[in-house]
């Protein structure tokens, strides 16, 4: 298999509290090829976000990596600060937040932002620049192009804000594209679209993807590979048919189990009992035993392997335990 775009490896966060250190990340790894789109899914607060913020180097003080190596096209990324890091979120990493208007300048009209972006990271003429800045709305399905780069942010409605995110996370041609809940702020109807441009654009592309979401009928219609987060540690790993329709981790069975996309036809919703410990009193052994049918001795006071892909961070993995 070729070299990865994004290697993570043994990846920690840790944040000083008034309790202690706390890790909303704890030893995770993972790659990411060209053209990949790998979900990372997981209930608010298991350490998505952590995950991808350390990646494009946007931790907010006083989270820190505290441990592991994050490899970008085989260029350690992880020590990389001021400069060197803005240089490499513009051109080699593109980012697509929940909220468009985070991403965009209220005061520049999109044309304007289209063609600063690529004239600071492409070797490209104005003129050039101009005219792919068209190309590139055309391309992310803006009704009107050639006029529309005239328009400011607030012009646009949600969804076709979020396209306009979209062509300017990809328009200086990254490598990786990181996309936060590129969706969860904007109507279902338009969720879908979104989530296809983005796709067909990378598949078309090479670029790979990172999407962070909490929702599983995005997961199941976007991506190649999942990686489900608990407590800021990664449950289970592999192609998403796999994890979707055979889980081995009983929190992504649960999880699975909970969604309406798996239950579709059952009357009622099953819900995992309890809820994600605090990362101040995460258990011993698997964060997750507390909350599981199935848990152990071993399960509360031994820890779990670490996952690669292909498996669960689970002493006791399900076998054909079938979901959907
Ligand atoms: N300054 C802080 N001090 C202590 N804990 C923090 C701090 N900042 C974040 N956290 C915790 O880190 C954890 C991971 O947060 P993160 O935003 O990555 O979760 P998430 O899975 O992306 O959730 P969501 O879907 O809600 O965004 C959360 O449990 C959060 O409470």
């Amino acid at each position: 298999m070729a070299d990865p775009v994004l290697s993570i490896r043994d990846l920690s966060v840790e944040i000083p509290t008034r309790h202690g250190i706390v890790r909303p990340v704890d030893g995770v790894s993972y790659d990411i090829q060209a053209g990949e789109i790998l979900g990372i899914v997981g209930e608010s607060g298991a350490g998505k976000s952590m995950a991808g913020n350390a990646v494009i180097g946007l931790l907010n003080p006083p989270a820190h990596i505290s441990k592991g190596e994050i490899w970008l096209n085989g260029q350690r990324i992880d020590h990389l600060k001021g400069d060197a890091m803005r240089r490499l979120r513009g051109k080699e990493i593109g980012m697509v937040f929940q909220d468009p208007l985070t991403s965009l300048n209220p005061l520049l009209r999109i044309g304007d932002q289209l063609t600063e972006t690529m004239l600071t990271h492409l070797p490209i003429s104005r003129a050039e620049a101009e005219k792919r800045a068209v190309a590139a709305l055309e391309e992310v399905g803006i009704p009107g192009a050639a006029e529309r780069v005239n328009s400011y942010p607030h012009e646009f409605s949600g969804g076709m804000r979020q396209r306009v995110v979209i062509a300017l996370a990809l328009c200086a041609e990254p490598s990786l594209v990181i996309a936060d809940e590129p969706t969860t702020a904007l109507d279902v109807s338009v969720q879908a679209q979104i989530i296809a441009l983005l796709r067909r654009l990378c598949r078309d592309r090479g670029t790979a993807v990172m999407l962070i979401t909490h929702d599983m009928g995005v997961i199941a219609e976007a991506t190649d590979r999942v990686a489900v987060m608990y407590a800021g540690r990664l449950a289970e790993l592999g192609p998403v048919r796999d994890v979707l329709t055979h889980p081995q981790h009983p929190y992504t069975h649960g999880l699975m189990a909970s969604t309406p996309l798996a239950s579709q036809g059952k009357r009622r919703l099953h819900q995992i009992p309890g809820a994600m410990p605090r990362l101040d009193a995460v258990p011993d052994g698997c964060a997750f035993n507390p909350r599981c049918p199935h848990a152990t001795d071993k399960c509360r006071q031994a820890p779990v392997p670490r996952v690669s892909n292909g498996q669960a961070a689970c002493w006791y993995p399900l076998v054909d335990e079938k979901v959907i």
